[in-house]
């Protein structure tokens, strides 16, 4: 994988000082910078299942990986991305908003797609007119400040920024008038009254690299390597393997329904009275595929889970 090629620029200000990479290190080792807070346990579940273990020392903030080549600690993502962007870190795994937020200019490797979440503006209809936000002066409450201006600069609004540190739904109707803030199951902006009016941008778990750290030959190997193991994950866990058993005379009509990775494998069955045909298929289309397999003629359809797809 190429992961210069994966770059994400950002133009702007920038509003943390640019270091050189790898500041404090020259140990050969890549620097790696797990999420504390709510993206860690999908993100510590990514790398067991990549078959990448964890062994926490007594704090619990020095993790060592059973993956060699790697130093890392466990920070909030935030932190992350400003490490990232100093070079302190050479990768790490942080919420795509924040990278917008800290406007930085980061390479992104890989998009987990985990716990994904969309920025919104949210009010409560009776602040609306006619359904949309007003024309006249109103304040937006929000901790996404940089993001939240730009979006009022792009729709034209006559708004003021109040900056909040967490619980930004409770600060209307008294301490702001709408809010900006990161939506997931949407529970919390309902349980406050707030309806979304506007989306900001989308975000999720994406792993983020200072822009220097691949040039060293081996840390970028060591680097590539890691992305690969994840996203062999990722994509197994969006198939399932199906395998089934089908006479000779309904082979080409069941192959032409099952989709694949590139040709489902045959196996002749004993005596030669068919095939055991298996293939990794998408997991969203399973039910139509049994239907499929069944309508021509398969039988004896066994689904398995697949642990890693590496193509
Ligand atoms: N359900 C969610 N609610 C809030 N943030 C989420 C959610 N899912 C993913 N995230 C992402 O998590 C990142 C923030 O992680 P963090 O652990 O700091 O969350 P937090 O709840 O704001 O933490 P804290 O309350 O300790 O400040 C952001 O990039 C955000 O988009
Ligand atoms: O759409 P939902 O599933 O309800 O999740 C989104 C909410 O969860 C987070 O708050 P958190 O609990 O982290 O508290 P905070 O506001 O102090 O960050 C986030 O800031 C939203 O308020």
């Amino acid at each position: 994988m190429d992961v210069s090629a994966a770059s994400l620029p950002v133009s702007g200000p920038r509003t943390i000082a640019d270091g050189g990479p790898h500041a404090g290190h020259a140990n050969g080792l890549v620097h790696l910078a797990l999420p504390k807070g709510r993206m860690q346990e999908n993100i510590l579940k990514l790398l067991r299942d990549a078959g990448i273990n964890l062994t926490f020392d007594r704090r619990g903030y020095r993790p060592r990986l059973s993956l060699e080549g790697f130093e890392a600690k466990i920070l909030k993502p935030q932190n992350i991305v400003e490490m990232l962007h100093a070079g302190s870190r050479d990768i790490g795994f942080a919420g795509a908003d924040w990278v917008a937020e800290k406007e930085v200019e980061l390479v992104q490797l890989l998009d987990t797609g985990l716990d994904p979440v969309r920025i919104v503006c949210a009010a409560s209809t009776e602040f609306l007119e006619n359904g949309r936000l007003p024309k006249r002066p109103f304040r937006v409450a929000t901790e996404y400040e940089r993001l939240t201006h730009g979006w009022i600069e792009r729709a034209g609004y006559d708004a003021r920024v109040v900056r909040s540190y967490g619980a930004t739904e409770v600060f209307p109707p008294e301490d702001a008038d709408c809010i900006v803030d990161n939506t997931a199951t949407g529970a919390t902006l309902k349980a406050n009254g707030l309806t979304i009016i506007d989306e900001v941008m989308t975000s999720s778990t994406r792993l983020y690299a200072h822009p220097r750290a691949m040039e060293d030959a081996v840390k970028r190997r060591t680097v590539e390597h890691f992305v690969l193991l994840l996203q062999s994950v990722l994509d197994a866990r969006k198939r399932v393997m199906v395998e089934f058993n089908v006479g000779r005379a309904d082979l080409e009509s069941v192959i032409a329904v099952v989709p694949c990775m590139r040709e489902p494998t045959m196996a002749p069955l004993h005596g030669d009275i068919g095939f055991a045909v298996k293939s990794a298929v998408p997991r969203a289309e399973l039910p139509d595929i049994i239907r499929r397999i069944k309508e021509r003629g398969g039988t004896d359809i066994v689904v398995f889970e697949i642990a890693q797809i590496v193509a």
